[in-house]
């Protein structure tokens, strides 16, 4: 005992010792020491742990490159970025579609089998997948979509119908959710979900809700060994939750769509990778690739949308004379319900500048968080930066920032109308509209751009023309102060009215 009392001063000394001199090295003698930031970012990752876990990253990096410039250091090995030259130098640049600057293991933690397809971060494995499936987001692929997209849309319609006129309303995150994963898991893997017709979570949407925050403890405890036992709450949540009939049940629906390998009702996203012989691999490591992979393009074919028809939705609803103008032109250009489709939606300026101002002023949680990629050791925006580094972008505060938009903080559509529309307003001619990138650019680019355009457009034409809609009154929202962000969004709740129209029955 006397030994360990005589032991600890000397312990705690070399502590102490170990901290300040790798404190002073990070600040003064570290390749990013010339880059600003706050100095507890550039000693410690304590303080980028800290701010993943408060579920308000984004605006936190915001109010970093707000104080410190156009490049902030937000970690001792790591920088953001911010102007669209640098997310053009890091998101863009390749050799034959093969990334220079490759994703970081912030997912699947080194791991072969995790990376599945958007997680992978070798960038020659990547291309192979990517490779295989990229042939089910092609026009004609899409094409054969269309009905089930439509169906969906449809069941949401005749839902607010019923439910949509109480003087409560509906909760709009909830049904937009569940509209989302109806679609996300039938364009996926054919998998009918059945949120809307059960009028409630499927199994799968909780599971996912329940490792959200879960999912930002174990990236950030990966920088901080000493804490990794943490993951191993991840048992402990097993126990007290039935996730693992979920993943047998996802498993088994999966293993059901191998067998069916094209003798589906439309094809999906994962039919390109379906192996020959229509049997789920033999070899655990191909099953779970598979697994992982179907898995992804469920979550990535779900938040996305919903996130933006939510924050679309929530912002014309508090806009009243823009939900006046979009209401207008739908109703204008569209006799009867069944003459919206994926192509008639097109030509609607203002509905394609009201979509795409809902993308800007909410981005999806990638682009949110930032997409950390490592440099090659190479130049970003006319700076260099070791090979080694995490380098990221933050397209939410681009977004968001008087440089690049005129009246950033509001929802306000005619930025993007051309420039000929009568409702364009030339305050907006000095937005930065082409560097604005929401789905990102380069190899890595979203897969779902079209598709999700297609839901996007053909959703908010059809709820327009049916629906009159109102906020329930008595609510008080602030979805820009309650928002939190961990591996999804949760979205704050917002009660609204549909009030039908009297008009031709779907
Ligand atoms: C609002 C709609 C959407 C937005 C803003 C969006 C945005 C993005 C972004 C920023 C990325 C890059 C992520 C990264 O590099 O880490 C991405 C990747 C991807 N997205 Fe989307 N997305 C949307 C909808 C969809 C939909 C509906 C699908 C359908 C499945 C989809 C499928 C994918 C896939 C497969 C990738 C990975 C591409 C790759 O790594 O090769 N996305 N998306």
């Amino acid at each position: 005992m006397d030994q360990v009392k005589q032991f600890l001063p000397f312990l705690l000394g070399s502590f102490v010792v170990t901290l300040t001199v790798r404190s002073i090295y990070r600040l003064y003698f570290h390749p990013l020491s010339k880059y600003p930031g706050p100095t507890i970012a550039a000693i410690s990752d304590i303080w980028y742990g800290l701010g993943w876990l408060s579920g308000r990253w984004p605006w936190i990096v915001e109010d970093a490159l707000n104080t410190y410039g156009d490049v902030v250091r937000i970690a001792p090995n790591e920088l953001v970025f911010v102007r669209p030259q640098a997310l053009s130098d890091i998101y863009g640049s390749h050799h034959q579609n093969i990334e220079l600057f490759p994703k970081t293991q912030i997912n699947n933690h080194g791991s072969e089998e995790r990376g599945g397809l958007i997680w992978e971060w070798d960038p020659v494995r990547h291309r192979k997948v990517a490779k295989q499936i990229s042939p089910a987001f092609s026009g004609r692929a899409l094409r054969a979509k269309e009905p089930a997209l439509h169906r969906y849309v449809d069941l949401f319609i005749q839902h607010m119908v019923s439910d949509g006129q109480d003087a409560q309303g509906v909760s709009l995150p909830t049904w937009l959710n569940w509209l989302c994963i109806d679609i996300s898991g039938e364009m996926a893997y054919n998998r009918q979900m059945n949120a809307m017709q059960n009028r409630a979570n499927p199994p799968y949407l909780d599971l996912i809700y329940g490792f959200n925050m879960f999912m930002t403890v174990t990236q950030v405890s990966w920088r901080f060994p000493l804490l990794s036992p943490l993951k191993y709450l991840t048992i402990l949540s097993a126990i007290f939750r039935p996730h693992g009939d979920i993943r047998k049940h996802s498993r088994a629906r999966l293993e059901q769509r191998i067998r069916q390998k094209g003798a589906v009702e439309h094809l999906d996203f994962f039919e390109q990778i379906i192996p020959e012989n229509r049997e789920p691999p033999s070899d655990p490591k191909e099953m779970r690739h598979l697994e992982q992979v179907a898995a992804q393009l469920l979550v990535a074919g779900y938040e996305p949308p919903s996130v933006w028809l939510y924050g679309t939705l929530y912002h014309l609803l508090n806009e009243k004379d823009t939900l006046r103008t979009l209401t207008n032109e739908i109703r204008g250009s569209f006799k009867a319900y069944k003459d919206i489709t994926s192509d008639t939606v097109i030509p609607l300026p203002y509905l394609t500048a009201c979509l795409k101002e809902g993308l800007r002023i909410l981005p999806n949680t990638a682009s949110s968080h930032g997409m950390p990629c490592i440099s090659p050791g190479t130049t970003v925006d006319g700076n260099y930066v070791p090979r080694g580094v995490v380098c990221q972008s933050s397209t939410f505060t681009q977004a968001r920032s008087p440089k690049y938009f005129f009246d950033p903080l509001h929802f306000r559509p005619a930025r993007w109308l051309p420039h000929d529309h009568a409702l364009y307003d030339s305050r907006f001619a000095g937005d930065d509209v082409k560097g604005y990138q929401p789905f990102s650019q380069g190899p890595r680019a979203c897969m779902g751009k079209e598709i999700a355009w297609w839901q996007a457009r053909l959703s908010l034409a059809k709820i327009l023309w049916k629906f009159d809609l109102e906020l329930v009154p008595g609510q008080n929202i602030d979805i820009e102060k309650n928002l939190r962000v961990y591996g999804m969004y949760i979205k704050p709740e917002v009660r609204v009215r549909f009030i039908p129209l009297n008009r031709e029955s779907l």
